[in-house]
C-alpha cells in the first residue's frame, strides 16, 4: 500500500479517457480537501521513527547520532529544509500579504518543479472550465508542496547551484518540516488518497491489446527445449508484419501532444511493432518505486520496421510526467552514428516537454561530458547521484568510462535501459561493458555480485570493484563517498532511489514498508535478436516477454530465420574476383542503379573501391584522359598499319600472328558506337554538379597526379567519349564513409547522401546497422557477407518504412557455394534472384575501365608513399 506514490500516478496523462469531466471532478474535490487538510507528507524512504516524529523545529538541535552511517550505528536520515521548502514558504507568505497563487500557479505553470498534486489540481480545474463548469478554486497549497521559483530549474540549468535541493524524488518530496501536528492520522488519509488515485489512473487504462500468437509446431519446440532456449524464448508473441494502428488509438494513451508531434513527423499510424510493443510499455506507466518491477521486453522486428520509435514514443511519454530531472533512460547503441541518429529521433518528438537528452559518444571530451552530465564535478556527492539530463544515448565504451569516474553519475534512478541492436552488443564484450551496467542497476546484488566477478578476475579487478566491496565506513574513510551535510553537519536530505536505500543502510524492517523492486525495465531491440539462451542470461531479465514481428506460415512455421522488409528485391551475381568493380559499373551504367549504398569488407577495400570509381567516371566523362594508345583514332592508324605490315609480310610469305587480342576487343567497341561525338561534360562541368563532398575529394593530390600523366596528348575526344555506351552523361558522384574520416566529414557525407547530391556511397559495415538514410534505394554487396546476420542488415538499409528497394550481392565463383548455404539455412533462397552477366554486356565499359585500373595502381602507389614518408616524419619528430 504504502508503494502505491500519488505523485507517480496521473491519470489524465493517459490520454484516454476522453470525457473525464465528472472524474475530474470528483478527482479534484479529493485533491482540494486533501491539499487544504493534508500537509503533511512524509517521505516513504524516510526512516519509520522519523516519519512518526518529524523534528518540532528545524532549526532546533537534533539528536547527535544522526551523522553516524555505518551499518552497526543507530539509522536515523535527517531532512534539511531544502530550497524548494524554503522558496515555499515565502512564497505562501507573498501569498498571504495578497499575491494571489492562482498567479504564482501560472508563472509555475510550466516548471517541472510544480509537484503533481499541484499539477493534477490546475488540470482538474482546466477540464472543469473547458466543460463549462463552475470553476473551482485552487486551493493555497501547504507549503511542502508548494513548488520553488521556475527560475530555480533555469539555475540548475545553469549549474549555478549544485547544491542539491532538487534531490528528492517527488514522492518524498513533499515532506513537510510544519505538519508535526498532523502526526499519523494524516499519514492514513495520505495512503487512502494514494490508492485512490491510483484506482483512478487504473481506470483510465485500456486493456492490453491481444496478438494471437499462432501455434509453435511440436518439432520446434523439441528444438527450442533441447538447446536450453527458456519458455518465453521459445513461444514469442507474433505479430504480422503489416499490422498497422491509427497513433490517436486509445491502446496507445498517447497524449494530444504527443499525436501531435506524431502526425507533424508524418506519423499517422503505428507500424506492426509498435503497435505491439507501446501498450505494454505505456501500461506500466509509472516513474518507479513499486512493489514489482515491470516486466523486460525482448523484440525482434524486420530492419526499417520501426524498432526506434516503439521505444522512444512510450519512453518520452512516461518520462514526461516527471517533476525533477534524473537519469531515467539509457539507450545503449554499438556505434557514434546510431547515437546521434537516435537523439535526433528523441528531439522530433520531445518538443513541448522539459526532458533533456544528450548523447555520450566520445567526440567531445570526457570534461565537457562530465559536465553535461552532471554539472560540477566538485560538486559534493551525494548517495542519490545528480543528473541534468534524463535521457542519455551512448556508446557501452563511454558510458562505462562515466560509470566509473564520474561524480554523482548514477544508474539508480534508471526507468528504463535500451539495448538497442542488442545481438550486437552482446557479442562485444568490451571492458566488460554489460556487468558494469548491471551492477550499477542492481543495488542489492551488488556486494555478491563484485565478489563473484573478483574471483573470475583476481588479477583484473578495477578500481570500482575495489571501492564496491568496501565497507561504506571504509569509502567514508577514504573519503570516496562524501556526504552532503549542511551548516549544523548533519547530512543533507538525498534522493538515493528506494529500491537502493538497503544497499547504502541498514534499515529498521518496517510493517508498513514494503520492500522495493528495481524500477528499470530493460527494453532489447534488433532485426536479427540473439535466442542464445547464454548471451539472454547474461542480461539477467526479469518476466520477460518476447516480441517478434515476422510471416508465419499456415502451420505456425516460421517462413523464414530472419524477415526481410516486403519490399525488398535481392539479386545476386556469381561472377570472378576481378570482375567485380567492372559489375559495380554495370549496375551504374547498364541497370541504372543510383541512390546506392555499396559494402565493402574492409575500409581499404571501400577506399579502392571508391578511388576506382571516381577514376572511371572523370576518365568516361573527359576523353582527355584517355591514353593515345587506347583512343579509336591511334587504335585505327595502329590497325592500319598493322594491316600494312601484314600485307608486307604476306607478300614475303612468312607467319606472323602478332596481333593484340585485347586491341581487336577494343576495335570492336569503338565500330560500335563511333557515331557518339557528343562529350557534353568536362572537368569543370563535373565539379559544377558535384557535391562540397565531391569537390573536395576531386581535388586530391593523387587525383592530380593521375590526370597529369593521363593527359597525353589529346586525343579527339568524340571518338574517346564512344568507349562506353553512357559517356555523355554527367560523372556518377560517388563518395566513401569510413571511420578514418573526421566526424564532419562523416556528418557533410551523410547529408550529401540523404540530399541526394551523392549517387553511389561505398563504405564498410560501419553503417551497416541500424543507419536510417532514407534516400537508400539499393544495395550493392560488393564483399558479400559470410554471416546472414550481416546479410540482413546490410540489405535492411533500403526497402524501410513500407517502401521498396534492391539488393545486389556480388557474390565470387568460390564463395558461391557458402553463400547459397547460408543463404538456405536462413529460409531465403527463394526470394534471392541470380543474374547471369555475359562479357557482352559489359565490353563497352572496359577501355576506360582499364585506364581507371591503372591510374588506380598510380593513386595506391603515391599515397602509399606519401603515407611512409608520414610515418617516418612522425618517428624522427
Ligand atoms: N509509424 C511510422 N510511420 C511512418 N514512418 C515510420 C513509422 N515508424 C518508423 N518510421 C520510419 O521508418 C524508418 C525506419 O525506422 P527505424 O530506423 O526505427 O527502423 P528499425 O526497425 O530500427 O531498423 P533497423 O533494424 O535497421 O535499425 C525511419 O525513417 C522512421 O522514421
Amino acid at each position: 500500500m504504502f508503494n502505491i506514490k500519488r505523485f507517480d500516478v496521473d491519470a489524465d496523462s493517459t490520454g484516454s479517457s476522453p470525457s473525464t469531466t465528472t472524474a475530474a471532478q470528483d478527482r479534484l474535490a479529493k485533491l482540494n480537501s486533501r491539499l487544504n487538510k493534508n500537509k503533511a507528507f512524509v517521505s516513504p524512504t524516510s526512516a519509520p521513527e522519523q516519519r512518526s516524529q518529524p523534528f518540532k523545529d528545524h532549526n532546533k538541535s537534533r539528536p547527535s547520532d544522526t551523522k553516524h552511517y555505518g551499518k552497526d550505528q543507530p539509522k536515523e536520515i535527517s531532512y534539511k529544509r531544502t530550497r524548494e521548502f524554503e522558496e515555499a514558504r515565502v512564497a505562501k507568505e507573498e501569498a498571504k500579504r495578497g499575491k494571489k497563487w492562482e498567479k504564482k500557479a501560472k508563472e509555475l505553470k510550466d516548471s517541472d518543479l510544480i509537484p503533481n498534486d499541484v499539477r493534477l489540481a490546475m488540470k482538474a480545474e482546466a477540464e472543469a472550465e473547458a466543460a463549462g463548469l463552475k470553476t473551482p478554486v485552487v486551493p493555497t497549497p501547504a507549503p511542502s508542496s508548494l513548488p520553488a521559483d521556475s527560475s530555480l530549474q533555469a539555475e540548475e540549468d545553469k549549474d549555478v547551484d549544485m547544491e542539491g535541493t532538487y534531490d528528492v524524488e517527488p514522492s518524498a518530496q513533499a515532506i513537510d518540516m510544519e505538519s508535526e501536528e498532523q502526526g499519523l492520522g494524516d499519514m492514513k488519509k495520505f495512503l487512502d488518497d494514494a490508492a485512490a488515485d491510483a484506482a483512478l489512473a487504473d481506470v483510465a487504462l485500456v486493456p492490453l491489446p491481444s496478438f494471437e500468437a499462432k501455434e509453435i509446431s511440436a518439432t520446434e519446440k523439441e528444438r527450442a527445449k533441447s538447446m536450453g532456449v527458456p519458455d518465453w524464448l521459445a513461444h514469442p508473441t507474433k505479430i504480422e508484419p503489416d499490422t498497422n494502428t491509427p497513433i490517436d488509438a486509445p491502446m496507445f494513451g498517447f497524449s494530444p501532444r504527443l499525436i501531435k508531434q506524431c502526425k507533424k513527423a508524418g506519423i499517422e499510424d503505428c507500424f506492426a511493432v509498435q503497435t505491439a510493443v507501446i501498450p505494454v510499455l505505456m501500461r506500466a506507466r509509472h516513474l518507479g518505486d513499486i512493489r514489482k518491477a515491470p516486466g523486460d521486453l525482448c523484440v525482434s522486428a524486420p530492419t526499417g520496421s520501426g524498432k526506434t520509435l516503439a521505444y522512444v514514443l512510450p519512453i518520452i511519454e512516461i518520462l514526461s510526467q516527471r517533476v525533477v530531472t534524473r537519469l531515467r533512460a539509457l539507450v545503449v547503441l554499438p556505434t557514434r552514428d546510431l547515437c546521434i541518429q537516435v537523439k535526433e529521433t528523441f528531439e522530433t518528438f520531445v518538443k513541448g516537454t522539459d526532458l533533456k537528452i544528450a548523447t555520450s559518444t566520445g567526440q567531445n571530451s570526457f570534461a565537457h561530458e562530465q559536465n553535461i552530465l552532471v554539472g560540477d564535478i566538485n560538486s559534493p556527492v551525494v548517495l542519490g547521484g545528480h543528473s541534468r539530463i534524463d535521457v542519455l544515448i551512448t556508446t557501452p565504451g563511454r558510458l562505462i568510462d562515466h560509470i566509473k569516474s564520474t561524480p554523482n553519475f548514477t544508474l539508480q534512478h534508471l526507468r528504463f535501459l535500451v539495448i538497442d541492436e542488442a545481438d550486437r552488443l552482446l557479442n562485444q564484450s568490451f571492458q566488460d561493458w554489460l556487468y558494469h551496467i548491471l551492477t550499477a542497476i542492481h543495488p542489492s546484488d551488488r556486494r555478491l555480485t563484485e565478489k563473484a566477478h573478483h574471483h573470475s578476475h583476481q588479477s583484473g579487478m578495477d578500481a570500482l570493484s575495489q571501492q564496491n566491496q568496501m565497507s561504506d565506513d571504509e569509502k567514508l574513510g577514504l573519503g570516496l563517498v562524501q556526504i552532503k551535510t549542511d551548516a549544523y553537519g548533519f547530512p543533507i536530505h538525498d534522493a538515493i532511489a528506494p529500491g537502493f536505500l538497503p544497499s547504502f543502510f541498514d534499515l529498521p524492517e518496517s510493517d508498513v514498508e514494503d520492500s522495493k523492486a528495481l524500477s528499470v525495465q530493460k527494453l532489447l531491440f534488433s532485426a536479427t535478436l540473439t535466442r542464445n539462451p547464454a548471451k539472454i542470461a547474461s542480461l539477467q531479465l526479469s518476466d520477460p516477454q518476447y516480441v517478434a514481428v515476422q510471416e508465419v506460415g499456415e502451420a505456425g512455421e516460421e517462413k523464414q530465420k530472419y524477415t526481410t522488409p516486403a519490399g525488398l528485391t535481392e539479386h545476386m551475381i556469381v561472377c570472378e574476383t576481378s570482375e567485380k568493380p567492372l559489375m559495380v559499373l554495370h549496375l551504374l551504367h547498364h541497370l541504372q542503379v543510383r541512390s546506392a549504398l555499396c559494402f565493402t569488407k574492409s575500409v581499404e577495400s571501400a577506399h579502392r573501391l571508391y578511388k576506382l570509381i571516381q577514376l572511371y567516371e572523370k576518365i568516361r566523362t573527359n576523353p582527355s584522359l584517355m591514353p593515345a594508345a587506347s583512343t579509336p583514332k591511334a587504335k585505327q592508324d595502329a590497325s592500319k598499319e598493322k594491316r600494312k605490315e601484314d600485307e608486307e609480310s604476306d607478300s614475303d610469305s612468312s607467319d606472323s600472328s602478332d596481333s593484340d587480342s585485347g586491341d581487336s576487343d577494343s576495335s570492336d567497341n569503338d565500330s560500335d558506337s563511333s557515331d557518339d561525338n557528343s562529350s557534353s561534360s568536362s572537368d569543370d562541368e563535373d565539379d559544377d554538379d558535384a557535391s562540397d563532398v565531391e569537390k573536395e575529394a576531386a581535388k586530391d593530390v593523387e587525383m592530380e597526379n593521375v590526370e597529369a600523366r593521363t593527359a597525353t596528348p589529346p586525343p579527339e575526344a568524340a571518338e574517346v567519349s564512344a568507349t562506353t555506351a553512357l559517356s555523355s552523361t554527367k560523372a556518377i558522384v560517388v563518395a566513401e564513409y569510413s571511420s578514418d574520416l573526421p566526424k564532419a566529414k562523416r556528418q557533410a557525407i551523410l547529408r550529401a547522401f540523404n540530399a541526394g547530391e551523392i549517387q553511389l556511397l561505398i563504405c564498410s559495415d560501419l553503417i551497416s546497422r541500424g543507419m536510417d538514410l532514407s534516400p537508400v534505394e539499393n544495395v550493392i554487396n560488393y564483399d558479400s557477407p559470410v554471416y546472414m546476420k550481416k546479410y540482413i542488415h546490410r540489405v535492411g538499409r533500403t526497402a524501410r518504412a513500407g517502401k521498396t528497394g534492391t539488393a545486389y550481392s556480388l557474390v565470387e565463383m568460390q564463395e558461391a557455394r557458402h553463400f547459397k548455404e547460408m543463404i538456405s539455412k536462413a529460409g531465403h533462397w527463394e526470394k534471392i534472384a541470380r543474374i547471369k552477366v555475359k562479357d557482352q554486356e559489359v565490353k563497352d565499359l572496359v577501355p576506360a575501365y582499364k585506364v581507371a585500373l591503372e591510374g588506380l595502381k598510380e593513386v595506391l602507389v603515391t599515397a602509399s608513399r606519401s603515407s611512409r614518408k608520414g610515418h617516418f616524419r612522425g618517428h624522427n619528430m
